[in-house]
């Protein structure tokens, strides 16, 4: 089921197009990755969805309805910059967010004790924001944006500031949301987030869609260019082998670039005739070099 869907959305601040012609949908219970470089229209496109901003065009439904202003009772938002204010109790502020959401000031308390308890920090109840480290900050921030139990949740860089013990504790809170339903909307700079969270993405380069898909069937767009090998003696002359462009070696073998696949082939027959294989890898792209390949090295 559709949870989420931007039809064609466009946005424009002055003569300048932030958001040209997004369309996508997010179901329930997927984390929908939301990617681009700086500038190129992600946080416009978040803060359309979240009813924050309007757009000049196009359309934004949610479970098949437009927006109303019900839906911020459904909606949960951690943005990129802090949003909790530094001189208010932690308790005072989430349980406050947590009623203008809908819910009952008991309820709002039990669920903020019990995000509390499960991020092992139940003593941050009392204290001010400003006492709090910047990762416990943000913890606090991703709190607000769940003590209500959102149906739509919109993730802008969640994991910012996390030490990996935390960052792990998130992820799994995150995928648990997802497991219960919850529809995510996450947006980050950091690929190998996005690689082990969501199916499906949406790149956006200078306010347009230029990758839009499955993640895996994305990669299968992209031609397979290195190959990693891991011999147990050395490997004579594999850059003499027609097609490879470069051969690095590393710690148990070699890395080596392609221009073509039948280059590969080449490189296993070659080296099983002089040692033995350990590993053999045509790897395909990483979603890092998909990005940088389509959005440009000096803007990611
Ligand atoms: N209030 C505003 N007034 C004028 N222009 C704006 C405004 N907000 C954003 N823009 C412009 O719209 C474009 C998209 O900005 P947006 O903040 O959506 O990018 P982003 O993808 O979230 O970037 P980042 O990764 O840096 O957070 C940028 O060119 C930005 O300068």
């Amino acid at each position: 089921m559709v949870s989420l869907q931007l039809d064609h959305v466009f946005k424009q601040y002055g003569d300048k197009t932030a958001v040209n012609n997004i369309s996508l949908q997010v179901e329930q219970g997927e984390i929908y990755g939301l990617l681009g470089a700086n500038g190129a229209g992600k946080t416009t496109t978040m803060r359309m969805v979240l009813g924050l901003i309007y757009p000049d065009g196009g359309e934004i439904r949610y479970h098949g309805k437009p927006y109303s202003s019900e839906l911020t009772r459904v909606m949960g938002y951690l943005p990129e910059e802090r949003g909790l204010y530094p001189k208010i109790k932690v308790s005072e502020q989430i349980v406050y967010l947590a009623r203008l959401r809908g819910m009952s000031k008991q309820d709002a308390d039990k669920s903020l004790r019990y995000w509390l308890d499960r991020f092992e920090v139940p003593e941050y109840y009392d204290k001010r924001i400003e006492e709090l480290s910047k990762g416990n900050q943000q913890k606090m921030g991703f709190i607000a944006a769940i003590v209500h139990k959102p149906q739509i949740l919109i993730l802008d860089e969640a994991f910012s500031g996390l030490d990996p013990v935390n960052v792990e504790l998130l992820k799994a809170t995150v995928k648990e949301l997802r497991d219960n339903g919850t529809s995510i909307l996450f947006s980050t700079h950091r690929m190998e987030h996005v690689e082990e969270l969501c199916r499906r993405i949406t790149i956006l380069h200078r306010s347009n869609t230029v990758v839009q898909g499955d993640i895996k069937e994305i990669k299968s767009r992209y031609p397979r260019e290195e190959v990693v090998l891991h011999t147990q003696g050395e490997v004579e002359k594999l850059d003499s082998i027609p097609g490879v462009k470069s051969v690095e070696r590393v710690d148990r073998g070699y890395e080596i670039k392609i221009g073509t696949p039948d280059t590969a082939q080449l490189i296993l027959q070659h080296a099983m005739a002089q040692t033995a294989i350990e590993r053999f890898e045509i790897k395909e792209p990483t979603l890092n070099q998909i990005f940088i390949q389509e959005v440009g090295e000096s803007n990611a």
